[in-house]
């Protein structure tokens, strides 16, 4: 089978309910190896529970989910996962060191492979001056920065990061796209979720979500066409039902 058209995440008429809510209403998506793929919605449309249970944190009411061929959720996927949530997790009396140390140890780094990693990362996210401080010194931005540095600290084949760029200024965003944009070149496929719309347009595909339903899936160029729209957000806005 051709590399580009490997599944790499299947999802399989997911519904997930909290108590007796529905929130997600039977979704059914495949994600292929190496894409950059974009959950584009608004904010309570679903998205992040939706994620939650592709990375295994969560797991779906019904319906079924694979990563990698592997069904899950199952704690071993974890070391081939990378997954920044919304919320930042990481222990903010501890240095920024000290917690790459943490978690790369949790993924079974060491010595010098760790040290390097943790350069590599800190480089990308352009913390490196701060990497000895503690992170309840940090701004919103910088500790955003930093759990994107941890999701990548195993290299993981894949990416699933939920709105990795919030409150990380444009200079320092168009440069974390450029290395997503490479990391998929290498084979990383990445699942982002994200409202805005102009980071909409560097996925490779995107999946519509409104109202935990997935209302299109398609290239940006494919959707804009396919609805007659300039932009994302007139495609997003005619897939919902508010028409011309
Ligand atoms: N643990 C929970 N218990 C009850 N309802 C929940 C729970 N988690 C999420 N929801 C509900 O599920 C819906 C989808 O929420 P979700 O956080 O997935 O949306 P989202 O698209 O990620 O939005 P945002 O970008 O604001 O996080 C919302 O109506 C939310 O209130």
């Amino acid at each position: 089978m051709d590399r580009q058209q490997e599944i790499c995440i299947q999802a399989k008429n997911v519904i997930r309910k909290f108590d007796e809510k529905e929130v997600l209403h039977g979704i059914s998506l495949d994600v292929r190896k190496s894409e950059i793929f974009g959950l584009l919605g608004p904010s309570g449309s679903g998205k992040t529970t939706f994620v939650k249970m592709i990375s295994g944190i969560d797991e779906a009411t019904s319906g079924e989910i694979e990563v990698l061929g592997t069904r899950m959720p199952k704690l071993t996927m974890m070391n081939r996962i990378g997954y920044m949530a919304q919320s930042d997790a990481m222990y903010s009396e501890l240095t920024a060191k000290e917690n790459l140390e943490f978690f790369g140890a949790l993924f079974g780094l060491r010595g010098a492979k760790m040290k390097q990693r943790i350069q590599d990362v800190m480089e990308l996210v352009n913390l490196t001056e701060h990497l000895k401080r503690p992170v309840s010194a940090y701004s919103g931005g910088m500790k955003r920065r930093l759990s994107l540095a941890i999701a990548l600290m195993h290299e993981p084949e894949v990416l699933i990061l939920d709105e990795p760029t919030v409150g990380i200024d444009p200079v320092l965003r168009k440069s974390i796209w450029d290395e997503f944009e490479q990391l998929s070149q290498k084979g990383t496929t990445i699942l982002v979720t994200t409202h805005v719309m102009d980071e909409a347009d560097k996925c490779h595909r995107l999946g519509m979500v409104r109202d935990g339903s997935l209302i299109a899936v398609g290239t940006p160029e494919a959707l804009k066409q396919e609805t007659g729209s300039a932009t994302i957000e007139e495609a997003f806005l005619f897939y919902g039902g508010v028409r011309k």
